[in-house]
């Protein structure tokens, strides 16, 4: 039977002797919006580079919907990561000269024209049909985390990783951005939300607690102790 979902196992990747997330295991379940918090250094951003093959594990496991991605080459990797993975990054990223469309179109690779449609679609799907033109340094901060929520979203991702998605904005706008990700969600996607807000945590269906890069607590923890209440 195929596996669905990320699952790590005894993920690890070393800065130094001391830095780094140490033996990370996890499940990931798709569907579901899984927050990851601690505090400042404890490994957040780490975890999420991991799971997005950005970092290459010092050692441990981590297959995404079955598939083991510890062999696979840097080229294997880039594209397994363009076509499944889709990023959100704490400074979004966005490129401000290009237009709204042009960036989530990019998500396909530099040719952008060849999927302006599904770019569009994806906008208006996002409350942005009539900001597609809009140079991306010409939004405002809620309106770029959109534009960063459909570009992760316009290939169809399995895994959808978010740094910090609403920390810089305002409540309605961080309640809208929350709304998103939950859709994509019930589209069946892995989201993962690295998180300092206990709020935005309580909003997600499961929570794994970094402490010096070590889990503290896991979706598993949380989710049994739900069956038991
Ligand atoms: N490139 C690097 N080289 C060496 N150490 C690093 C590097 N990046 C991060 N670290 C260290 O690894 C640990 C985990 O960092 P990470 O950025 O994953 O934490 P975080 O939980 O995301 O923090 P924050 O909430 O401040 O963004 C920290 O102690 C950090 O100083």
């Amino acid at each position: 039977m195929t596996k669905t979902g990320i699952e790590a196992h005894e993920l690890t990747y070393k800065y130094s002797a001391d830095f780094g997330v140490h033996n990370i295991d996890l499940h990931l379940h798709k569907g579901m919006i899984t927050a990851v918090r601690g505090a400042s250094g404890a490994g957040k951003s780490t975890l999420l580079a991991l799971l997005g093959l950005i970092l290459h594990p010092t050692s441990g496991k981590l297959a995404l919907d079955g598939d083991e991605t510890r062999d696979m080459s840097p080229n294997e990797r880039d594209s397994f990561r363009r076509d499944n993975i889709g990023i959100i990054l704490q400074d979004l990223a966005l490129l401000p000269f290009l237009n709204a469309w042009e960036n989530v179109s990019s998500a396909f690779g530099p040719r952008l024209g060849k999927n302006r449609e599904k770019a569009q679609n994806m906008l208006s799907e996002v409350g942005l049909g009539d900001r597609c033109e809009t140079p991306a340094g010409n939004l405002s901060g809620g309106e770029r985390q959109r534009v960063a929520v459909a570009r992760a979203q316009v290939k169809g991702s399995s895994l959808v990783l978010a740094d910090e998605p609403t920390g810089s904005l305002d409540p309605d706008n961080g309640e809208a951005v929350m709304r998103l990700l939950r859709r994509l969600a019930d589209n069946d996607t892995s989201v993962l939300i690295a998180t300092h807000s206990a709020e935005v945590a309580s909003s997600c269906d499961a929570e794994i607690r970094l402490d010096q890069g070590n889990i503290v607590a896991s979706p598993q923890q949380d989710l049994s102790e739900q069956e038991e209440n």
